[in-house]
């Protein structure tokens, strides 16, 4: 791959949002500077400061921006302004929701890594989560979220609805993951109740004879919740809808050590979008305490998708310096010994241009697995 001028769409939002988005960005023009890439920002409102500035979540502009840009990255929206007022009629989320449906990204990719330097620290059996390795593939345009919602006289309503098409594209891409990866897709569902799982388990089953070398199978996703923290190592590829692998990633960062370290990519239709799966951790906002480290793998997914490979390895394997050398922020040490936002960012920044001393092409980087597809 020669040299690259990409143009970024920056979406920082709310909550901590700018603060992890400045870091990715950090880490992106430390590759440029040793790679001789040129990377532009361009930044635009959406969420609760968009709404503040213009009324909308996701202004016109915004998603102009978007459509122009070679990748998009998000940090994170909302507000409790928001959270704490169920009547509000127009949301921040609403925002990210219109962004993900206009840009038809239809996959959301979440990759969940035990990483060893972090075992340790885990609240969990450390032997039941080292060498846990799996990859979320979240259908993102679709199901309850999406659906018709709301009120009756005395109540309430929120739509899930699937096609065919919507369940069989994302399923195709997941059954490529696991091809190139350990040949395991866990469908999670609840076809013992819903009849959009049905479908689900109905199109996987009719896609499988076409991958046989997939072993499938099927969990109910109650079911699922409670293996991911008993057994996280028999999972290899989850594909699952909408809501399902919202809660269920939430939940499988446990087992990485914090919901600060997963990036995640989303891809469809148009351009591709790169953001951590985290909200926008209000608590911490301006406090400099956020961990960056999932924005700035979600910038190494995006790299990636520019097929610039040994960039990505780069940036991962500057995160797993930092990891290594304790360089981390409040969430993965005790306050008196953590870094801030800022200062972890530097960091991975810094051994980028250094090549991690020059060890560029370190084979086997833990955070190094290829996500693309
Ligand atoms: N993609 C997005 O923009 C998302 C937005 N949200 C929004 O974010 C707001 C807050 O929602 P919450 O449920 O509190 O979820 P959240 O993900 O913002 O935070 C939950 C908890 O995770 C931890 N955490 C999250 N990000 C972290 C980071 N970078 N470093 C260290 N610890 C971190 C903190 O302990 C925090 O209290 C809400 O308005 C919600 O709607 C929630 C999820 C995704
Ligand atoms: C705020 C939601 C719409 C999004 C969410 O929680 C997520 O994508 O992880
Ligand atoms: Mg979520």
């Amino acid at each position: 791959m020669g040299i690259l001028t990409k143009k970024i769409a920056v979406l920082a939002g709310d909550g901590i949002g700018p603060e992890v988005c400045q870091e990715a960005i950090k880490v992106l023009n430390a590759i440029g500077d040793r790679f001789g890439h040129t990377f532009t920002f361009d930044h635009q409102l959406m969420g609760a400061c968009a709404i503040d500035a213009t009324g909308d979540p996701l202004p016109e502009e915004t998603l102009q921006a978007c459509f122009e840009a070679d990748a998009v990255l998000l940090g994170a929206i909302g507000d409790p302004k928001y959270d704490n007022n169920p009547a509000a009629k127009v949301r921040p989320e609403q925002g990210l929701l219109r962004l993900r449906k206009s840009l038809g990204l239809y996959a959301n990719i979440r990759p969940v890594t035990a990483y060893e330097m972090l075992i340790p620290h885990s609240p969990l059996k450390n032997d039941r989560i080292a060498g846990a390795d799996m990859i979320f593939f979240r259908e993102l345009t679709g199901g309850i979220y999406f659906g018709e919602k709301g009120r009756t006289e005395d109540g309430a309503y929120d739509n899930c609805t699937y096609s065919r098409f919507e369940i069989s594209r994302i399923a195709h891409l997941a059954f490529k993951a696991a091809q190139n990866r350990r040949g395991k897709l866990t469908l999670v569902d609840k076809a013992n109740v819903l009849e959009t799982s049905r479908l689900w388990r109905e199109v996987v089953q009719e896609l499988s004879p076409s991958y046989p070398d997939v072993k499938v199978d099927y969990l109910f996703v109650d079911n699922a919740a409670m293996q991911l923290i008993l057994n996280p190592k028999q999972f290899d590829v989850i594909l699952t809808e909408n809501m399902f692998g919202d809660i269920l990633s939430d939940e499988a960062s446990v087992i990485a050590g914090s919901l600060g370290l997963l990036p995640s990519s989303s891809v469809g239709d148009a351009v591709a979008l790169f953001e951590p799966i985290h909200g926008s951790y209000p608590q911490a906002k301006g406090k400099n305490i956020a961990n960056p480290i999932a924005t700035i793998l979600s910038a190494a997914m995006m790299l990636e998708h520019f097929g610039l490979l040994q960039e990505a390895n780069l940036v991962r394997y500057a995160v797993e310096e930092a990891l290594d050398k304790k360089i981390v922020t409040q969430d993965l040490a005790s306050p008196i010994m953590s870094y801030s936002t800022e200062q972890v960012g530097t960091f991975v920044a810094s051994c980028v241009m250094g090549g991690v001393l020059e060890g560029l092409h370190k084979e086997n980087v833990q955070l190094g697995m290829s996500t693309v597809i």
